[in-house]
């Protein structure tokens, strides 16, 4: 009579799909747990990433009818560099922004709600280009979204 039996083979495919399923569990959990570790900076591609982002953005301000009448006299390469760095510290990344506060920058700019919204829009439109996830988009909104009260004109 073989030695092999039924029950032996059945307990040996048990015992595979045991190790099986252990192991995939505890390869599942490590991502989730380094995704979730995964800072806001790194999830957007780090510094050569925002940089990337924010040269989106900015073509995009640059062909927009409504909003590129407010950045006609300003300097690019200067607000470039200030949204660069002040992307990066929002995100927890290892800059530190160290431009004029939001109010002293667009305090005389009469900004109204619209044109707040419009800008919003088009820097979802350059992340979405960027090819950012939703849930990171909806994290660097979430950033920004408390400065709105600082730049709309009262
Ligand atoms: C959450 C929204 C916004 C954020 C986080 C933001 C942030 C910034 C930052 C970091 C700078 C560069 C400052 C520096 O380094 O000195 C800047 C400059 C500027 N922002 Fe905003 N901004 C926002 C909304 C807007 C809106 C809605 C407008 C106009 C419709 C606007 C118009 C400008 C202009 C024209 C400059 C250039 C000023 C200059 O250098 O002459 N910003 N902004």
């Amino acid at each position: 009579m073989s030695r092999f039996t039924i029950s032996s083979i059945s307990n040996f495919v048990t015992n595979i799909v045991i190790i099986l399923l252990t192991f995939s569990v505890f390869s599942c959990s490590s991502i989730k747990e380094s995704a979730e570790q995964q800072t806001l900076y790194q999830a957007l591609g780090q510094q050569q990433g925002i940089e990337r982002l924010v040269n989106i953005f900015i073509k995009k301000l640059g062909q927009d009818k409504q909003i590129f009448p407010y950045f006609a006299k300003a300097s690019v390469s200067h607000f470039r560099q200030g949204f660069i760095s002040h992307i990066c510290e929002a995100s927890d990344g290892p800059c530190q922004y160290e431009g004029d506060n939001m109010v002293d920058i667009h305090t005389g700019m009469n900004i109204n709600e619209a044109d707040f919204n419009r800008v919003v829009e088009l820097l979802v439109l350059a992340m979405e280009e960027a090819g950012i996830d939703y849930p990171i988009q909806n994290k660097v909104l979430a950033k920004f979204a408390p400065l709105r009260g600082e730049i709309i004109k009262i």
